[in-house]
């Protein structure tokens, strides 16, 4: 009976095929057990119901159509799919880059984007298809970057950089990224998301373009760190062959997991040779209107036998049936009959307790973290460094039109003329404004007129609002100022 602690871990030994078994095994153990937040809490990726259009809403173009998705803790993960099926769509989606239209995602037990779920964050690393490097830093400054702003110290980073370059067979760390080659800068990619040695990987295509040693240098290192059960791998890839070294293969097709299984297993079910052959198997099984669930759920129930195919090369005999496989594969799976399907005593498997952290109050103001801060200033200062000519035009821009609009702009004008009529000497009786001499300073007006007078402009005095206005008017002053 499993044991509710190792659970989702594969054996730490034995063989490759003593691992796939063990493997369906406990995944059909578990797919017997009611699906709880428990339940889906303790597997690495769980998906449920997710569904995910881009366009209008009117006539949305649907990528995810209540996918179902279940990726256990320590395995590797292949997911499979014509391009353009959704694959880079749901990968985003599980790393809280996209958000689902509607559905859960559970990942490392919390929903990505989520406070405290640590998704993105160091327990997640994603490797997108597209490169995110600096092409002006250093392979050893790329390593620190990365490592830094996952928590690590330089000198881990030096031992993990050392390293990756000789499984990945990168040049040297004193090399630009800037000049290595497109094949370099995706295994440049991929050895950064291999730095901090996180939880859960996502690659999304990472062996494009990579010669084959490499590539199998890489499918040994992600059999390896997954074999201890803590690590979990998510891969996608278009060498559909090379994922007979995962524990699981998801095949996805028109939105949706049509198999979620071990690589063994869909091989020996569909009585094929290679894994294209079972995709393409599924995909005809799926074309022949197959894809509503409640319809499929009828045919398990009448155990309809699958309708003879004329293609003989995508003949499925009449011994197999479809089966739904429970809530953890919404997706489809074949099975032949009379295959050993274990169904364990539910009551015996104990599920264990998800602790969630506490959070204090505190915790909600902890909106940046020294490290990132750290990371980011040095990185946006090597940037500057390594782009001093852009540096200089963007700070020296700004300076020059400042420069040239004080000079031709800016002064104080001087000789401006202006026509003053001040109706506070007026009311006071004093009908001569001694602006330059004897002014009244009592007189704010007259106050105002002396700071007028002593920055060179040009005042003349009217005896009323109309005069003062009217010689605007006639062209012999620039404004009118009226004290009342
Ligand atoms: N931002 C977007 N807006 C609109 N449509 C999008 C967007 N991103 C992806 N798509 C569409 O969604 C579909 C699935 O794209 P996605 O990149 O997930 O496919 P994929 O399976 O990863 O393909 P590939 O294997 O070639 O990388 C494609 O038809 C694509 O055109």
């Amino acid at each position: 009976m499993m044991d509710a602690e190792n659970e989702g871990i594969p054996p730490a030994s034995g063989s490759r095929q003593d691992d796939q078994n063990g493997w369906a095994a406990r995944r059909r153990q578990f797919m017997s057990q009611p699906s709880t937040v428990a339940t889906r809490r303790l597997q690495a990726v769980c998906v449920r119901r997710a569904c995910k259009n881009y366009g209008p809403k009117k006539n949305p173009n649907v990528i995810l159509d209540s996918l179902n998705m279940t990726v256990p803790k320590g395995v590797i993960y292949g997911l499979l799919g014509a391009s353009g099926c959704g694959k880079t769509t749901l990968l985003s989606c599980i790393v809280g880059r996209r958000r689902l239209n509607s559905g859960e995602i559970w990942v490392v037990g919390g929903h990505p984007g989520s406070r405290g779920s640590g998704v993105p964050g160091p327990r997640v690393a994603y490797m997108p298809q597209e490169l995110a490097l600096y092409g002006e830093f250093t392979l050893r400054e790329t390593f620190t970057f990365f490592g830094w702003v996952n928590g690590m110290t330089t000198k881990a980073i030096d031992e993990r950089m050392d390293f990756l370059i000789k499984l990945l067979q990168l040049p040297h760390h004193s090399s630009f990224v800037k000049n290595l080659s497109g094949g370099q800068q995706r295994r440049m990619s991929l050895a950064a998301t291999l730095l901090h040695d996180p939880e859960l990987l996502i690659l999304d295509e990472p062996t494009v373009g990579v010669d084959p040693v490499i590539r199998q240098n890489i499918w040994d290192h992600l059999v390896e760190i997954t074999r201890p059960g803590q690590k979990t791998v998510i891969i996608t890839t278009h060498y559909i062959q090379e994922t007979r070294q995962a524990h699981l293969i998801g095949l996805m097709r028109g939105g949706k997991l049509l198999a979620e299984e071990s690589p063994d297993n869909l091989l020996q079910q569909f009585n094929c040779v290679s894994l294209e052959d079972v995709f393409l198997k599924l995909a005809v099984i799926q074309n022949m209107g197959k894809r509503r669930r409640s319809s499929i759920a009828q045919e398990v129930v009448q155990q309809i036998p699958v309708p003879a195919i004329s293609n003989p090369a995508l003949d499925i005999s009449d011994e197999d049936k479809c089966e739904i496989s429970g809530e953890f594969g919404d997706n489809i799976s074949m099975s032949s009959r009379g295959r050993d399907v274990v169904t364990p005593d539910p009551i015996n498997i104990r599920i264990p307790e998800v602790e969630v952290p506490p959070r204090s109050f505190t915790d909600n103001f902890k909106v940046f973290k020294a490290h990132h801060m750290k990371t980011l200033m040095w990185k946006n200062f090597l940037w500057m460094w390594r782009n001093v000519g852009i540096m200089a035009f963007i700070i020296g821009l700004p300076l020059v039109q400042i420069i040239l609009f004080c000079y031709a702009v800016g002064k104080d004008p001087k000789d401006l003329k202006l026509a003053i009529s001040n109706n506070e000497l007026s009311a006071s009786m004093e009908t001569d404004c001694p602006i330059i001499t004897g002014c009244n300073v009592t007189f704010l007006s007259c106050r105002y007129l002396q700071y007028l007078d002593d920055r060179n402009l040009d005042i003349k005095i009217y005896g009323s609002d109309s005069e003062a206005k009217d010689s605007v008017r006639r062209g012999k002053a620039w404004g009118a100022l009226s004290f009342p």
